[in-house]
């Protein structure tokens, strides 16, 4: 039986979804961030050097990551604002509930990929076996990532940590930079940890109700189908109707 690594369980859960969910004749069509989209990027420019993906399709990114992506397969790349409706969007995720709810925005880029996804007729997610949850705040402990605008950060704080978060930390660069992480909207990034996340719809309904909140890492009945590379070599397929396939 295969026992396959993290980042092998990253590239056969993307390459499983592009393979299922690319449309023949697509046009238009969102690209994610973070490490796993990386292979939705690679199975692509594969699948368009053998001509099963249109050479006009125009590719839309969700932040300077996957832009650099998009340009450096060698594919047409498109911005949001000169194509809101996308025919389909792939992203990788943090954490997916049983729902499809998805904890995103642990790479800073989930404002972007929150509108990308809401353009989106169909939202697929594509991730390893670790974020395949049973509830949301159960694995990422990191807590969930919100966009806030920087003037309003300690009071943003405060308000999260009254409404009962855990912990309420601004994201830090680290050795890379002195200071806060700057999203691509030049704000700042909240990770707030509320333990397992009882409700989330309502979570995150009060979260963007907070004056300097611009988006919330909470992606709620957005998915339509989210995949997952197993450690044995199978993916898990999830689908927003509750079917679940198992793909040996
Ligand atoms: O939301 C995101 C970036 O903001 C990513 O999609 C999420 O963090 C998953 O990343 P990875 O594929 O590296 O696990």
């Amino acid at each position: 039986m295969a026992s396959l690594g993290v980042e092998d369980a990253k590239r056969l859960a993307a390459y499983t979804a592009i393979d299922t969910h690319f449309p023949p004749n697509a046009k238009v069509v969102g690209i994610g961030s973070g490490s796993t989209v990386v292979y939705c990027v690679e199975r692509i420019v594969q699948k368009r050097a053998k001509g099963e993906i249109p050479a006009d399709t125009v590719f839309i990114p969700t932040g300077f990551q996957s832009k650099e992506l998009i340009i450096h397969g060698g594919l047409n790349l498109g911005a949001i604002d000169g194509y809101p409706v996308l025919d389909v969007a792939f992203d990788g995720a943090d954490e997916v509930d049983p729902a499809l709810n998805c904890i995103k925005g642990g790479g800073a880029c989930l404002f972007q990929e929150k509108l990308v996804a809401q353009c989106a007729k169909k939202f697929i997610v594509v991730a390893d076996f670790r974020k395949n949850s049973t509830a949301l705040g159960l694995q990422w402990v990191q807590g969930v990532p919100i966009e806030v605008v920087p003037l309003a950060h300690a009071r943003v704080r405060q308000d999260l940590l009254q409404m009962g978060a855990l912990t309420a930390t601004l994201r830090l660069g680290g050795i890379a930079k002195a200071g806060p992480v700057i999203t691509d909207n030049c704000n700042v990034i909240i990770d707030a940890h509320f333990g397992q996340i009882a409700d989330p719809v309502i979570l995150a309904q009060n979260i963007k109700m907070l004056v300097g909140v611009v988006e919330v890492g909470l992606f709620i009945n957005m998915a339509d189908a989210a995949y997952f590379g197993n450690e044995n070599g199978s993916v898990t397929a999830k689908f927003s109707t509750g079917e679940i396939n198992m793909i040996e």
